[in-house]
C-alpha cells in the first residue's frame, strides 16, 4: 500500500475547506500530504544536539474521518427535502442537487469510521514510524513495547485497528497480532465526570454564547444569503439549515473527496461565520469556557506524566524502557480538554456571541487544532548526562508549551515542564474536581 494512489492529490478542494473545524480533513492542516500522504520532514524535530536519543513517544490521537452523527443526518435530510421541493432551478449546481444528487446519508451511519478514516490512521502510523524510527519499529512492536489504548466507541476501535494495520502492513507482519486495551475512564473521561455532565454537557444554559450567536446578525446574514441562492423565502432557512449545508459540503469532501454542489450554498465569508459558531461550541463545551472542561481530563493528564516519569526512571537506571510508545485513540472531546489543561491556544479574550469581529486573529481555531486524526505527540529525548527533554507536537508540527517558549528550540528540559505544571501534577484530582459540591440550603 506504500504505492497507494492518493485520491486527494488532484482533487478540486472547496474554497471553504479550511474552515470545516472538527469536520475538517487532516490534509488541510498539513497540505504537503496532498502531494504525498506518507511524507515526513524529520528536520522539524531539531533536537538540541546530535547526541539526543528518542526514548519514548506518547501519541494521543482523534479517530479518523467518520460519517455524520444521526443528529446531523436528520438536519441534512431536512435541508435536502427543502432544496428538492423548491421550484426547478436555473443555476446548474442547484439543478444538479435537485436532479442528480441523492441523499445517501442514513441515520444508522451514526458517526462510524469511513474508508478514508481507515486510511487516515494507516497513513499516520507509517508517517510516525518514519518520524520516530527508533521507537516505532518492527522490533519494538514484536517485543510488546508499543501499547495501544482506545475509547470503546466503534470509530475509535476501528481507528486503532487501522493504525496497527498500517504498521503490520508496512513490515509485512503476518505471524502475530497485537492487542489493544479499551479504557473509557481514560479516553472518555468526560462521560464519567459528574460535574462536567451536570454543569456543562446536560446544562442547556452552558452554550448560551453559541445560542445567542446563532440568533445574531452574522448568522442571520449567512441564512439570508443562502435563501437568496436557493430562491426561497428567508423564513425557510434556519440556523440548522445553514449548519446542514456546511456539513453537506464538509462530509462530501472529507468522505468522498469531492467538491460537491452543496458547497455553492456558502461562500468564504459565510464559512468563517460557521467556523466561529463551531469554535464557540468547542470553546464552551470542551475548552477554556468552563474550568471543569479541562479538569475533567485530570486522569489522562496524570496517566501521561506518570508514564513519562516511569520512562525517565527506567532510563536513568539503564534499564530497557518497557513502554517505548503509547498510542491512545479517542475523540475531539478527549484531546481538547487536555490541550486546554496544558494551556495551548489560549487567547486573551473569550470568544462570545458579540465579539466575532475582534476574534478574527484568535489562536483558538478548531479547524487547525482538531481535524479528523488530530494528534498530540509527546516525545522524550535523552540528550546525555541526565539531560532529558520533552517535545510536544500537535498534528506532527512542533509547538511550545505555553510559558516555556524561551526554552531551547521547542524542546524544554523535562524537569522544567514538570515545574511548569507543578500545581496540576500535585493536584488535578479527578474525583475531587468532578464531584458536585452540595451547598447547604
Ligand atoms: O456535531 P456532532 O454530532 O458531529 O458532534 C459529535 C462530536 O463531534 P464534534 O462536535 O467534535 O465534531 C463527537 O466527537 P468526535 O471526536 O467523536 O467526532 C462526539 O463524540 C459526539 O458525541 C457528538 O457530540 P454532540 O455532543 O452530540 O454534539
Amino acid at each position: 500500500f506504500l504505492n497507494d494512489v492518493n485520491p486527494e492529490k488532484n482533487a478540486d478542494i472547496p474554497a471553504i475547506a479550511k474552515y470545516f473545524s472538527t469536520k475538517g480533513r487532516y490534509e488541510e492542516v498539513n497540505p504537503h500530504l496532498i502531494e504525498d500522504i506518507l511524507a515526513v520532514n524529520t528536520s522539524v524535530l531539531q533536537p538540541p544536539s546530535a547526541q539526543c536519543r528518542q526514548i519514548h513517544l506518547t501519541a494521543i490521537i482523534r479517530h479518523g474521518t467518520r460519517y455524520p452523527t444521526a443528529k446531523n443526518v436528520k438536519k441534512m435530510q431536512k435541508l435536502y427535502d427543502l432544496v428538492r421541493s423548491g421550484a426547478p432551478a436555473k443555476d446548474s449546481w442547484l439543478q444538479e442537487i435537485q436532479t442528480q444528487w441523492t441523499m445517501w446519508y442514513t441515520e444508522d451511519m451514526d458517526g462510524r469510521l469511513v474508508q478514508k478514516g481507515v486510511n487516515d490512521h494507516r497513513h499516520l502510523a507509517v508517517r510516525l514510524s518514519k518520524l520516530f524510527p527508533s521507537l516505532i519499529s518492527e522490533e519494538k512492536l514484536r517485543g510488546g513495547l508499543i501499547k495501544f489504548i482506545t475509547s470503546s466507541k466503534h470509530r475509535c476501535v476501528n481507528s486503532t485497528l487501522s493504525f496497527k494495520a498500517g504498521l503490520t502492513e508496512l513490515w509485512g507482519i503476518k505471524d502475530m497480532e497485537f492487542e489493544h486495551a479499551v479504557n473509557d475512564a481514560l479516553m472518555r473521561f468526560f462521560d464519567q465526570c459528574t460535574r462536567f455532565v451536570e454543569e456543562v454537557d446536560n446544562n442547556p444554559s452552558a452554550l448560551t454564547e453559541l445560542d445567542k450567536f446563532k440568533e445574531g446578525p452574522e448568522m442571520k446574514r449567512v441564512e439570508e444569503k443562502m435563501a437568496d441562492r436557493l430562491g426561497v423565502p428567508y423564513s425557510h432557512i434556519t440556523d440548522d439549515m445553514a449548519e446542514a449545508a456546511f456539513y453537506m459540503c464538509a462530509y462530501e469532501f472529507a468522505i468522498k473527496t469531492v467538491n460537491s454542489p452543496w458547497c455553492r450554498l456558502l461562500d468564504e465569508v459565510d464559512a468563517q461565520v460557521m467556523e466561529y459558531a463551531n469554535d464557540l461550541k468547542q470553546y464552551w463545551k470542551r475548552g477554556y469556557g468552563y474550568d471543569i472542561n479541562s479538569k475533567s481530563s485530570c486522569t489522562l493528564f496524570h496517566d501521561v506524566f506518570s508514564r513519562l516519569d516511569n520512562v525517565v526512571s527506567q532510563n536513568k537506571l539503564g534499564q530497557q524502557v518497557t513502554e517505548a510508545v503509547t498510542v491512545q485513540i479517542g475523540h475531539a472531546e478527549t484531546l481538547l480538554p487536555l490541550i486546554t489543561l496544558l494551556g495551548f491556544f489560549k487567547d486573551s479574550d473569550a470568544p462570545t456571541s458579540t465579539n466575532y469581529a475582534t476574534q478574527t486573529q484568535r489562536s483558538f481555531r478548531t479547524s487547525l487544532m482538531l481535524p479528523y486524526t488530530a494528534n498530540l505527540l509527546l516525545v522524550l529525548y535523552d540528550c546525555g548526562g541526565g539531560d532529558i527533554r520533552l517535545q510536544p507536537l500537535l498534528n506532527e508540527k512542533p509547538v511550545t508549551f505555553p510559558g516555556l517558549a524561551d526554552q531551547k528550540a521547542s524542546m524544554p528540559l523535562y524537569q522544567d515542564v514538570k515545574k511548569h505544571y507543578r500545581d496540576l501534577l500535585q493536584g488535578c484530582d479527578f474525583e475531587t474536581e468532578c464531584q458536585i459540591f452540595k451547598h447547604p440550603a
